[in-house]
């Protein structure tokens, strides 16, 4: 997919709040369905040109996140504002770009037909071609949005959210269906669109794509921010790393599932798999019991282990 960037295009780059200032607002917001608490208390900013994902398991609040931030619902209690205004005067100046998950796409026009509407809504469109050509979708321009892969589909919502130029771009979800070749090519124009300034939050269950792209990670359970910085920080903030080693001779599992700091214990044969809090004392208690671990591998975790340890221990927290 061949990308164009807006300077490339001759048109203004991101208008206001580029390079400083609050893009993104939430100050003790709060969103409840009844009695589920989808947001719970939220408060944190965004800054311009920052590439910002948003992580949680299903049914952590990221959607509701992103209605609140877009203005599609209200928040019962706390502020949320985009640029200083409210999200609905800042979706209106063109200022957002937008691919979510709800919402289907018109029907029965075709993909160029659709494209040329969304750069007509908007008050600072790119060409249609560029648009076109940006999301990887000129080869099906002339085919109705009806007959489309739900990776085409993908595309082309990516296209719409990428019509204008926008200041904030919000992805949902962004690369759901989408095949290898269109993820890198969708993720290359986003580090585009932030290398100009921009700036792009995206809420996504694909923890590489987190640890490859985001300069900042956002980690929420049950409404709730569990964690806030870079990749490596959420990572060193779980604390917890893998341990590996393989034994000899008849191995005790009780003995070793009694070992320091433990917060999971895989034995597979004589290869034993751990994660330890203090993966120092757990080795040195290993050796204590007159044992000696061959293959010796000590590492940290990977962001989705990472990931998986702090929403636990504020499952076991709050249990
Ligand atoms: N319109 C609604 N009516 C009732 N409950 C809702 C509504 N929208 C969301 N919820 C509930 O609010 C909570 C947060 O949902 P939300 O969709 O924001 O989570 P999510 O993190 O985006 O989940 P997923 O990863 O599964 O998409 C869930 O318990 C969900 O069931």
């Amino acid at each position: 997919m061949t990308t164009t960037t807006a300077t490339q295009s001759g048109a203004p780059g991101p208008a206001r709040g580029a390079g400083s200032g609050t893009v993104v607002s939430f100050q003790n917001v709060t969103k409840s369905y009844g009695q589920v608490k989808a947001v719970d208390g939220l408060t944190l900013e965004l800054h311009p040109g920052e590439t910002v994902a948003l992580l949680g398991p299903n049914g952590a609040g990221k959607s509701s996140t992103l209605d609140l931030l877009l203005g599609l619902r209200p928040a019962d209690s706390g502020t949320v504002s985009l640029f200083g205004t409210t999200p609905r005067e800042a979706v209106t100046a063109g200022r957002v770009g937008a691919m979510l998950q709800s919402g289907g796409l018109m029907e029965e026009v075709t993909v160029r037909e659709l494209i040329t509407l969304g750069c007509a809504l908007h008050p600072r469109p790119y060409p249609v071609e560029e648009v076109l050509s940006r999301a990887g979708v000129e080869e099906i321009a002339g085919r109705m949005v009806n007959k489309l892969s739900g990776g085409q589909e993908q595309r082309v919502r990516f296209a719409l959210a990428t019509a204008g130029h926008n200041d904030l771009i919000i992805l949902d979800e962004p690369t759901t269906g989408m095949d290898v070749t269109a993820r890198q090519a969708f993720w290359a124009t986003m580090r585009e669109q932030a290398a100009q300034g921009r700036t792009v939050l995206f809420a996504t269950h694909y923890l590489e794509e987190a640890d490859a792209i985001a300069d900042r990670v956002l980690v929420l359970n049950k409404g709730r921010l569990l964690a806030d910085g870079t990749a490596a920080e959420i990572k060193a903030k779980a604390g917890a790393r893998k341990v590996a080693f393989d034994l000899d001779g008849e191995i005790d599992q009780q003995v070793l599932r009694a070992l320091p700091g433990l917060t999971s214990f895989e034995l597979n044969g004589t290869t034993v798999r751990l994660q330890s809090r203090d993966a120092d004392a757990t080795v040195h208690a290993v050796y204590a019991l007159g044992l000696y671990p061959r293959n010796l591998e000590v590492a940290g975790l990977g962001l989705e282990q990472a990931f998986i340890a702090l929403t636990e221990a504020e499952e076991a927290h709050a249990s």
